[in-house]
């Protein structure tokens, strides 16, 4: 009974975590004060988490378990906080822990691949330092091939993008091996098929199960409402709640610049080296727009950035 079992945390809801370990097993843990945290300065337990926890006696039809050592996370999604608003050294409110790559999820019609949508998933992901695969939803919708017109630039970018239908599954089996081993935060637009996209790739029983405890879960206050499911053959989808929850607050006008990658090499030919790249003479990445090096709907989409962001 006393032997300590490790495992990924699936689900939290209040201060009550999901815990499953490779074998399948699924144990509903708790946090005891003893439990060691390796991630010091953020929230004990998010989904996404490695843990080791021992299993004790259940009251209930569920095993149960306490958490004895939360592992230090490889990378985390943070909830920002406004600075201002974080004078007093809050504790940082990780959502998702241990992802290894963000994916959008969009469609080719209905609603419309959204170009400036995918610009601010790639700043965000630059920002993260996490990698972005694009994921084209509905091509079946698509008897052209028109959509390769939305996708050049990205292609050029050297973006991961995978085009399927969830209709007629076209490119599952393609995502299915990019997801292979990984976890993947999705994220995507409402009406994109990300729900029907989640089914396909984990079996509809998972989701379903995921949507009735989400249900339950937004009368109490739950701070992480993430929820991730097994994928069969290895790794883990996790469904994140959208662009809203990772906010582009981290990202100034200041530093959006950096995150634009393909301005990257010509910055340093910049006349001012703080240039914004907006209204200073001497501006390479203005030239660059201009000689077409850069693609212009990328930096319309630089300054409607930079544009709502605060001073
Ligand atoms: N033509 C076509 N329709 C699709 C495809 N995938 C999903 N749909 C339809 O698109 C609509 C939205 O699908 P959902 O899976 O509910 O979309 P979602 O992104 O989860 O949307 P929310 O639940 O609002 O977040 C549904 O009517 C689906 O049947 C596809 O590959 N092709
Ligand atoms: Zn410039």
């Amino acid at each position: 009974m006393n032997e300590t079992l490790s495992g990924v945390v699936t689900r939290v809801t209040g201060a009550s975590y999901i815990v499953e370990t490779g074998d399948g097993l699924k144990v509903r843990c708790r946090t005891v004060p003893s439990t060691v945290s390796e991630n010091e300065g953020a929230n004990l337990v998010a989904v996404g988490d490695r843990v080791e926890f021992r299993l004790k006696a259940s009251e209930t039809d569920m095993a149960e378990g306490v958490i004895v050592r939360v592992e230090e996370r490889r990378t985390s999604l943070v909830r920002r906080r406004e600075v201002r608003r974080n004078r007093s050294k809050e504790k940082e409110q990780v959502i998702v822990a241990n992802i290894d790559q963000l994916v959008l999820i969009t469609s080719f019609d209905d609603p419309p691949f959204n170009s400036r949508l995918v610009d601010r998933y790639l700043v965000f992901a630059e920002s993260e330092k996490l990698p972005l695969l694009i994921v084209v939803n509905k091509i079946d919708l698509d008897e052209e091939g028109m959509v390769e017109d939305d996708l050049e630039v990205y292609r050029e970018l050297g973006c991961n993008i995978c085009l399927v239908s969830a209709e007629d599954g076209r490119g599952i089996e393609e995502l299915r091996e990019l997801l292979r081993d990984r976890m993947s935060a999705f994220s995507g637009h409402s009406g994109v098929g990300k729900s029907t996209i989640i089914n396909l790739l984990v079996g509809r029983e998972e989701l379903r199960t995921a949507e009735t405890s989400n249900k339950t879960g937004k009368g109490v206050h739950t701070t992480t409402s993430s929820a991730m499911f097994p994928l069969p053959g290895g790794g883990y989808v996790i469904d994140t709640p959208g662009i809203r929850e990772f906010n582009l607050s981290g990202i100034t006008r200041e530093n959006l610049r950096f995150y634009y990658t393909e301005f990257l090499r010509y910055m340093p030919e910049c006349a001012f080296s703080s240039c914004s790249h907006t209204v200073e003479p001497g501006c390479a990445v203005i030239a660059a727009v201009e000689s077409e090096a850069i693609d212009a709907g990328r930096y319309e989409s630089y300054l409607a950035l930079l544009d709502s962001l605060d001073e």
